[in-house]
């Protein structure tokens, strides 16, 4: 089914697939967002999705340290993302998780969950089901999105930042919640990163041909706009017009 929607003022003209990955911290989620959402494409926080089926785990009292475990489980949780970069949305088994996977509990737990194999190859399989089906092209943020989930995404981006930067952006949101000090956040950092990186199955990875973009010493604004450039000339045509005509059938939510 054809519909004419309204777009953003900047339009990536075909249906482009971006991949972004990279460390904690370093923006992905901020400027996954509102890169799709200045170019009316459709946006997937991957990492969204390993918390969502840590934190059924959690529930139900899967051990996360037993590997057996967790890859029995992994088929129980009915996970369903939203793609709207301006209402990101997720549930699992019907009820709304976007606030309680944020919490510490699923932080220190997601990594050990989403190094099993079982785990991944669930995650994977939706993952690129949810970037088939979106007409309109699709930012994807995650940790393996331009070396396994997407490898052939038209454009991948690996977002860095100096620890000291990522402590300091992610200390600052979580001011006044489950606040740690500055050098605790940079070493549970640390910590994520090793492990996200050392787990045998598809790491944290920079992919071959990613354009690396060190974000220590630029704002929001200026990563936005570099991702967006880029886009624009992956897509071929610079910028496009303001309202475009989208395939929206088959689109998840
Ligand atoms: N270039 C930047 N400069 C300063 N702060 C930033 C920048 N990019 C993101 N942030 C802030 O850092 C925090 C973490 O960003 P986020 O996009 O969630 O990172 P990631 O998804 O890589 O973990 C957010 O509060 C965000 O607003
Ligand atoms: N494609 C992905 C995305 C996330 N993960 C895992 C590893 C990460 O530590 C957790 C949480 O990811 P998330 O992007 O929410 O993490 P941060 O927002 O950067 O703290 O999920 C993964 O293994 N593969």
């Amino acid at each position: 089914m054809f519909v004419t929607v309204e777009t953003a003022a900047r339009t990536a003209p075909a249906a482009v697939i971006v991949a972004i990955d990279g460390p904690s911290g370093t923006g992905k989620s901020s400027t996954s967002k509102a890169v799709a959402a200045k170019l009316g494409l459709r946006y997937l926080d991957t990492g969204a999705q390993y918390r969502a089926i840590t934190w059924w785990m959690l529930n139900n009292g899967v051990d996360v340290a037993d590997a057996g475990a967790v890859a029995t489980a992994a088929a129980k949780p009915s996970i369903v993302s939203g793609t709207d970069p301006e209402r990101p949305a997720i549930t699992v088994d019907g009820a709304d998780a976007s606030a309680p996977i944020r919490t510490q509990a699923v932080t220190a737990a997601v990594s050990a969950v989403s190094a099993v194999p079982e785990v991944r190859a669930r995650m994977t399989d939706l993952q690129r089901e949810i970037a088939r089906s979106t007409g309109r092209g699709i930012v994807v943020e995650g940790r393996d999105i331009g070396t396994t989930v997407l490898p052939d995404a038209d454009l991948k981006i690996f977002l860095t930042a100096s620890p000291e930067a990522r402590a300091a952006r992610r200390s600052g949101e979580l001011k006044g919640k489950e606040a740690a000090g500055l050098d605790a956040t940079r070493e549970a950092l640390a910590r994520r990163d090793a492990a996200d990186s050392g787990r045998t199955v598809s790491p944290l990875a920079k992919a071959e041909d990613a354009h690396e973009v060190d974000t220590t010493e630029l704002s929001l604004e200026q990563v936005v706009e570099c991702v967006v450039t880029l886009v624009e000339q992956v897509a071929g045509d610079g910028p496009a017009p303001a309202t475009g005509t989208a395939d929206r059938a088959g689109q998840s939510a």
